[in-house]
C-alpha cells in the first residue's frame, strides 16, 4: 500500500518546528500547494535589519546530504565543468550537483514534511517550459530560438542523465520521478555557503523556498552559525509577504528555470538597472556580458551562441536555421518590395548586388545567408526577449564587441541600421551615442563587404519587425 502523504498543514507545522522564532510560528503559507500564487506571510511585525525567521542548516537538502550522491554521480559521470560550477554555460545547463540534489530529493520518504508541501507536478508542468512538448515550445516561447534550443538541450540532457546516471544509482526510480525532482531543483534551489567550508553549494532550503522573488526584495538570506537566517531589509508588518531575490536574472532565465516572467518595469535592480539588458565588454575574442549588479546573464548565451554559430556554420547546428527560414515574412517578396520603398538606404548598387548573385555563387550566397540568419536569430532572440530593442532610450544599451572582424562588421551593420532607423523613423534618441560606438567599431577592422551587400534589405526587413 502506498504511504499516505501528510496533509500540507501538518507538514508545514513539522517544518516550522525547526524554525525560529517558534512557537508561535513566525510565518505561514498563504495557500495550499496547488495555489500558483502561494507565498510566505509574516505572522510578526519585524523591524528592518531584524531576523524574520531562521532554519537550521541540518534541514537543508544538499548534493551531499542526507546522502553523498555527488560522489556517486561524479564517479559515473565526471563533471567537465567542475571548476566552474557557478558559471552557467550552454553545455552546463545541468551540472552534477543538480543531479545529486535531485537524487537526494527523490530519496526522501514520501511522507517527509518537505515533500508534502511542494507544488504538484501538474503545477510544474503548466509553467516550466522543460515540461512542454517540443511542438508547443515555438509558439509558447514566441519563436525565441536560443531559449527553445536551451530547453530542448535540457530535455535531452535530462533523458541522457536519467538513462546513464540516475537509473544506475537509483534503479527503482522512473523518468517522471527524475523530471519532477528536476523541476523542484530548477525552481527552488539556492546557493548557500557550506557550513563547513567557505564554498557555495546548491541546496534546497525548506521554508526559505516558499519565498517568492521580487525586486526590491523584502528579506535577504545568509548562513549564520548553523542556521540560514532571513533578515528584514525593511519593516515588515503582520500579514506582509516575505519575498527574497533569486538573483539578477533576465526574463528568459526566470521563465526557463522558474516558470514565470516579470513585467519589464519590475525586472530591475534597486539601482534601476534592467536585468533584461546587458553590457558587453571587450576581451580577447570573447564577448562578456554582465547584467549590472548581477552575474553573467542569459543574454550571454544568446549572443555567444550566435558568435560561435557564425564561426562553425554548417557544422555546429547550435541554432536551427530552419526555424528562422520558416517564417513567412522572410521569403515574402511583396514584403521586401514594400520595405524597399519604405526605407531607402540610398545605395541602389548594393541592393542590386543583392539580386545579382550568379548561379555559380549560390553556395557562397547560401553560406552568407546562413551566417546572417544565425546572427539575426541571435539578435531576434535578444530583441524579442527584452522588452524593448537595444539602443532604446535606456542608457544600459546593448554593446557588442568581438575581435572577429566578420562579427564586428555584421554588428556594425546592425548598429547602422538601428541608428538609421532611429534617426529617420523614430527620431534621434541615442543617435550620438550609437554613432560614436559605430565609429569605434569601424576602426577595429575592415568592412565585410559581401555580407553588407547581401543582407542589407533582408536585415532591414528583419529588424523592422522589432521597432
Ligand atoms: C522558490 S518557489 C517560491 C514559492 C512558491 N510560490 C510556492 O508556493 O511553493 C519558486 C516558484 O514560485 C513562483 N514565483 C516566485 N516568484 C514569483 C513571482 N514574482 N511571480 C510569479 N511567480 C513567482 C514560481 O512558480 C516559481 O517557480
Amino acid at each position: 500500500m502506498p504511504k499516505k502523504r501528510k496533509a500540507p498543514s501538518d507538514a508545514f507545522s513539522d517544518l516550522l518546528a525547526h524554525a525560529e522564532p517558534s512557537p508561535p510560528a513566525a510565518v505561514s503559507l498563504s495557500g495550499p500547494p496547488s495555489d500558483p500564487n502561494r507565498c510566505l506571510i509574516s505572522n510578526y511585525s519585524v523591524a528592518k535589519n531584524e531576523t524574520a525567521f531562521s532554519i537550521p542548516f541540518r534541514n537543508l537538502i544538499t548534493p551531499e546530504s542526507p546522502h553523498n550522491f555527488l560522489e556517486e554521480v561524479d564517479k559515473i559521470y565526471p563533471d567537465k565543468n567542475k571548476n566552474n560550477k557557478t558559471q552557467p554555460s550552454p553545455d552546463n545547463l545541468i551540472n552534477n550537483t543538480d543531479v545529486a540534489l535531485c537524487l537526494n530529493l527523490m530519496a526522501l520518504p514520501v511522507a517527509h514534511p518537505y515533500k508534502s508541501i511542494l507544488p504538484s507536478q501538474s503545477l510544474f508542468s503548466s509553467c516550466l517550459p522543460v515540461c512542454w512538448e517540443s511542438k508547443v515550445l515555438a509558439p509558447l516561447l514566441k519563436g525565441s530560438a536560443v531559449l527553445i534550443s536551451e530547453i530542448e538541450t535540457i530535455k535531452a540532457t535530462l533523458r541522457t542523465l536519467f538513462d546513464c546516471v540516475v537509473s544506475k544509482i537509483s534503479p527503482s526510480s522512473s523518468f517522471p520521478d527524475f523530471l519532477n525532482a528536476w523541476c523542484v531543483v530548477s525552481s527552488r534551489s539556492f546557493s548557500v555557503q557550506d557550513v563547513s567550508s567557505s564554498i557555495s553549494i546548491s541546496a534546497l532550503l525548506p521554508l526559505v523556498d516558499m519565498c517568492n522573488h521580487s525586486r526590491p526584495r523584502v528579506c535577504s538570506y545568509k548562513k549564520s552559525g548553523d542556521r540560514v537566517v532571513l533578515t528584514a531589509l525593511k519593516d515588515i508588518k503582520v500579514g506582509d509577504e516575505i519575498s527574497i531575490t533569486y538573483g539578477a536574472k533576465s526574463s528568459s532565465e526566470l521563465l526557463r528555470d522558474y516558470g514565470f516572467v516579470l513585467p519589464p518595469t519590475s525586472n530591475t535592480e534597486p539601482d534601476g538597472s534592467s536585468n533584461d539588458r546587458v553590457k558587453i565588454k571587450i576581451r580577447d575574442n570573447i564577448v562578456t556580458f554582465r547584467a549590472p549588479g548581477g552575474g553573467p546573464s542569459y543574454s550571454y548565451f544568446c549572443l555567444s551562441e550566435g558568435v560561435s554559430a557564425v564561426k562553425d556554420v554548417g557544422e555546429s547546428g547550435v541554432i536551427p536555421v530552419e526555424e528562422f527560414e520558416e517564417e513567412e515574412e522572410w521569403n515574402d517578396d511583396d514584403d521586401e518590395e514594400d520595405l524597399q520603398g519604405q526605407f531607402d538606404f540610398g545605395d541602389e548598387d548594393e541592393d542590386e548586388e543583392d539580386e545579382d548573385v550568379g548561379e555559380g555563387e549560390g553556395d557562397v550566397e547560401e553560406e552568407i545567408f546562413s551566417r546572417v540568419s544565425l546572427l539575426l536569430l541571435t539578435l531576434k532572440t535578444s530583441l524579442s526577449l527584452y522588452s524593448s530593442p537595444p539602443f532604446s532610450s535606456n542608457p544600459s544599451c546593448l554593446i557588442v564587441l568581438s575581435n572577429d572582424v566578420r562579427i564586428i562588421n555584421f554588428y556594425i551593420k546592425v548598429c547602422e541600421t538601428i541608428l538609421e532607423f532611429n534617426e529617420t523613423v523614430k527620431g534621434e534618441k541615442d543617435g550620438e551615442k550609437i554613432r560614436k560606438y559605430v565609429e569605434s567599431l569601424k576602426s577595429r577592422g575592415d568592412e565585410w563587404e559581401a555580407v553588407q551587400a547581401f543582407c542589407k534589405l533582408k536585415l532591414l526587413m528583419s529588424l523592422s519587425k522589432y521597432f
